[in-house]
């Protein structure tokens, strides 16, 4: 199918490699010239304009927007919902936030232009090749369609339509919200073995958690992959940034009054590591000195 990717960074880059080698025709758009120049040694035809970029395709138009989360998806919709005509088909396959989804349904279908909000997982190399993608969409029709589109790029059973709009993006959410706590997991577990009293090679552990293990998988495998390259992690902070996904999941079930303790710490976690000292430290220790007369480590 043809078909126009918006947005050629780490994602949008590799999907788009993804599409050609599975049949179809990229026109691809991004504001930056270097993308641009990538897309085209991966045989795409690249246009400077998003209003160029569209007038390339023929009806109905399918327009893939992979761009960070927030305004400049935002901004991009917009501008699709003018350009387009009834029946083209937007694509949003980053990370928004589901209730932004819901809204540009909502701008999208009032002028019957048809959405998909599309969450992507397995990473850039999953983009490229084998990847994961949650589908919302109010037209299961529509979605027919574009099938084919996620049969080729996805891994086998690694696509699913998971029905309304903003149901793609809500999944993903979720799907982030767990992934928060699998990482946390699996940080403090090596934190425990490195202050133990044994002398463990973190990579050979994660190997061989990799190898039948209960707790074996991706991301035991991308935890021996950062240790092959930096035993102890010495080169790196323990600074934890993060998207977003993660405090939605927790919003989310915090309206629903589902408890979600794993994932709450997780995050909280996260927002700890920006900060080198904390004043609850300040505090917890502060009134632990004053009722037990415990040290506190002065500056
Ligand atoms: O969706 C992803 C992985 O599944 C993205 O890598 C996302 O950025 C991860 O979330 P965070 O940046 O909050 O750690």
């Amino acid at each position: 199918m043809k078909l126009a990717m918006i947005g050629l960074g780490k994602m949008g880059i590799n999907l788009t490699e993804n599409l050609i080698r599975n049949g179809n025709e990229v026109v691809a758009f991004d504001l930056n010239d270097a993308a641009r120049n990538d897309a085209s040694t991966l045989g795409a035809h690249v246009e400077k304009t998003l209003e160029d970029a569209v007038k390339e395709l023929s009806a109905p138009r399918i327009v893939w927007v992979m761009l960070p989360a927030g305004n400049p998806t935002n901004e991009t919709i917009d501008k699709l919902s003018e350009i387009l005509d009834q029946d083209d088909i937007v694509i949003d396959g980053g990370n928004s936030f589901f209730e932004d989804s819901l809204r540009h349904n909502k701008i999208l279908t009032d002028k019957q232009i048809k959405f998909f909000d599309v969450g992507t997982s397995g990473g850039m190399s999953g983009a490229n090749r084998d990847g994961n993608f949650m589908i919302g969409g109010d037209d299961p029709e529509t979605f027919a369609y574009i099938e084919p589109i996620f049969k080729g790029i996805a891994q086998t059973d690694g696509y699913l339509y998971t029905g309304k709009a903003g149901s793609g993006h809500y999944l993903k959410m979720v799907h982030n919200g767990i992934e928060y706590g699998m990482m946390q997991a699996i940080a403090e577990g090596f934190d425990v073995l490195t202050h133990s009293q044994f002398d463990y090679n973190n990579e050979a552990v994660a190997k061989v958690w990799e190898h039948g293990s209960v707790i074996r998988g991706w991301l035991m495998e991308l935890t021996q992959s950062a240790f092959s390259k930096d035993p102890n992690l010495d080169e790196i902070k323990g600074v934890m940034h993060s998207s977003g996904e993660g405090k939605w999941t927790l919003d989310e079930a915090l309206k629903l009054q589902v408890p979600t303790p794993v994932i709450a710490a997780s995050l909280m976690m996260r927002y700890r590591s920006l900060e080198d000292d904390t004043f609850t430290g300040k505090v917890v220790a502060a009134l632990r000195n004053e009722f037990g007369g415990h040290d506190v480590d002065k500056k």
